[in-house]
């Protein structure tokens, strides 16, 4: 049975999903990086929030782990390289604390505008200072909004709402969903000096890192008020502290910290601002959600191969999962067999094709690609699966190309995985047999319907007579067992494959026996 750590303080929601769903889960929030470092090797699936840091530490220690869950948006707190690297799925829960946070960024912004947080402090300490927290009204302010995706596009939507004009900045917002938002879409110099309120909602990346820098900062039209509901690193902290100081920006709401957590800043000591503990999603609408959405997807996962919002993986509906497994089994089994015997000629693959005709190609060919990938690097590479072959293959500069036909030839679908080196191409094909049984049907364009057994001999000789008996009188004398026998020839005389299912795998002095047979081009053991 898979077994979950859930090391964060998700919503109690998702160890009873876990559980339900048949899997072991043990609940352990706020362990120690040592701690969980000890214990991730005995997990099949690790859920988290952002407080848990999934380092290259944390991955290395954990060899049985196949899925990290990110019960909510931001994944800047897991090595996604190096869980890919490591074959590990990583999936998060974009929407579940959407509209949660996008009411965080507007609860910031009215505070920011009435200093409700001081107002109430002071009333509360007994003093009626009418006078001191004279506010601004939002109603025709113009709201720049850095980033549009799931939660910009709800603040858009509110603000909007609220009668203020947005213009926002985010290289992927079409014109059109600008239109459908009732936004204008800006470059970042002209959000900048038009933006009376201006709050961020894009991920930290390279780019966003320090969008707002002490440069940027200096270009904002004076008594701005800033909103960071997405991730400290995008505001420079010490110039944000300046201009607050100078009253170039007349105030900031944060939610989130260049370092969390944020104990101590000089941003703490200053009047106009107002911080919340990372809270941006702490409601407990969201949180049921993110948990609800973690535990389902990693438990679809580790059940039945579906996957949904992986940052690392294409994904497999869990409709199709059942359909796509023999297909995948196919796909590994094809590309499996390409690699061994690529791998036994020693020659660096420069290219992958794979092909899908009739059925097949109807079907969601990435996962496909990916197991087909998998299969053929894996004998070459070692330990490479679904999640990073298409990054191994990219890394090591193999072309990689898919390509359906609608038509159906002698198979009603059909899988075709060809590998390409410098010295030569080789296809293999496969259908399956009553829905689910997959079958080789041809090497290199012979026809040859074989069965995949856990240990076989692939012989390529001579079309010439006496082979066949020598062959067989090799591995008789040898004790081997034969299960099955498979023959395939291009032309009468002309170049013949010979595959064979053994009970046993085939010793390497029989190997040797059958490389020196006359008419024997090559002999190479493969195993499934
Ligand atoms: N405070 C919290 O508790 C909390 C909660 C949820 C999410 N978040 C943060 O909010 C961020 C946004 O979440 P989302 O769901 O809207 O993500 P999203 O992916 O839907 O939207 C991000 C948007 O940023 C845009 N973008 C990327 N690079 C940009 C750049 N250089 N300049 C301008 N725009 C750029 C993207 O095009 C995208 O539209 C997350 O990455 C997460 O870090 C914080
Ligand atoms: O990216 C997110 O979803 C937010 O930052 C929420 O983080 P949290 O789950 O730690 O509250």
């Amino acid at each position: 049975m898979a077994k979950i750590l859930i090391s964060d303080k998700l919503s109690p929601a998702a160890v009873a999903i876990f559980e339900r769903r048949g899997l072991e889960v043990d609940f352990k929030p706020g362990l120690a990086p040592a701690e969980l470092r000890a214990i991730i090797g005995n997990y099949d699936g690790l859920a988290v929030r952002s407080a848990t840091k999934v380092t290259r530490e944390v991955l290395d220690a954990a060899p049985k782990l196949r899925v990290v869950g990110r019960a909510g948006i931001g994944v800047d707190n897991v090595d996604v390289t190096s869980a890919t690297a490591r074959g590990v799925v990583v999936m998060n829960t974009p929407y579940g604390n959407a509209i949660t946070t996008a009411e965080h960024a507007i609860a910031m912004m009215f505070a920011l505008a009435r200093q409700l947080p001081d107002a109430s402090t002071s009333t509360k300490a007994g003093k009626w200072e009418k006078n001191r927290f004279m506010g601004v009204e939002l109603f025709g302010k113009t709201l720049g909004l850095i980033g549009c995706g799931n939660i910009g596009s709800i603040v858009a939507d509110r603000a909007v709402g609220l009668k203020m004009k947005v213009v926002a900045f985010d290289p992927f917002l079409s014109e059109k969903r600008a239109v459908e938002l009732g936004v204008e879409k800006v470059e970042l110099e002209e959000l900048f000096s038009r933006a009376d309120f201006l709050t961020l909602h894009t991920p930290l990346t390279e780019q966003t890192k320090n969008i707002l820098s002490r440069e940027n900062i200096a270009k904002l039209r004076r008594g701005v008020r800033i909103i960071n509901c997405a991730r400290g690193g995008l505001v420079d902290e010490a110039a944000l502290y300046d201009a607050l100081k100078s009253g170039h920006v007349a105030g900031a709401a944060l939610d989130v910290f260049e370092t969390e957590p944020a104990t101590d800043s000089p941003l703490f000591a200053l009047e106009n601002v107002i911080c919340t503990p990372h809270l941006g999603a702490a409601t407990a609408e969201a949180q049921e959600n993110v948990a609800l959405q973690v535990a389902d997807q990693m438990a679809d996962f580790l059940l039945s191969g579906a996957v949904s919002n992986a940052i690392n993986m294409p994904s497999v509906t869990a409709e199709e999962a059942p359909r796509l497994k023999p297909y995948m089994e196919l796909a590994r089994l094809l590309g499996g067999m390409a690699g061994q015997l690529t791998a036994a000629g020693g020659d660096a693959i420069r290219a992958i094709r794979v092909e899908y005709e009739g059925h097949a190609a109807e079907l969601n060919h990435k996962p496909l690609t990916a197991a087909a990938l998998a299969g053929v690097l894996t004998p070459l590479m070692g330990a490479v699966n679904m999640v990073n072959a298409p990054v191994v293959a990219r890394e090591r500069g193999i072309d990689v190309a898919e390509t359906t036909h609608e038509r159906s030839g002698e198979y009603q679908t059909l899988l075709r995985v060809t590998v390409r080196t410098d010295r030569q191409e080789r296809a293999l094909e496969g259908t399956l047999i009553a829905n689910d049984k997959p079958r080789l049907v041809a090497i290199k364009g012979i026809s040859v319907e074989a069965d995949f057994a856990p240990h076989m001999l692939y012989v390529t000789n001579h079309d010439k007579p006496g082979f066949i008996g020598r062959f067989g009188m090799v591995l008789a004398d040898a004790g081997v067992n034969i299960a099955t026998f498979h023959l395939g020839r291009a032309a009468a005389g002309g170049d013949a494959i010979c595959l064979v299912s053994l009970d046993a795998p085939l010793p390497d002095a029989v190997l040797a026996e059958v490389r020196a047979l006359p008419l024997v081009v090559q002999a190479q053991k493969l195993a499934f």
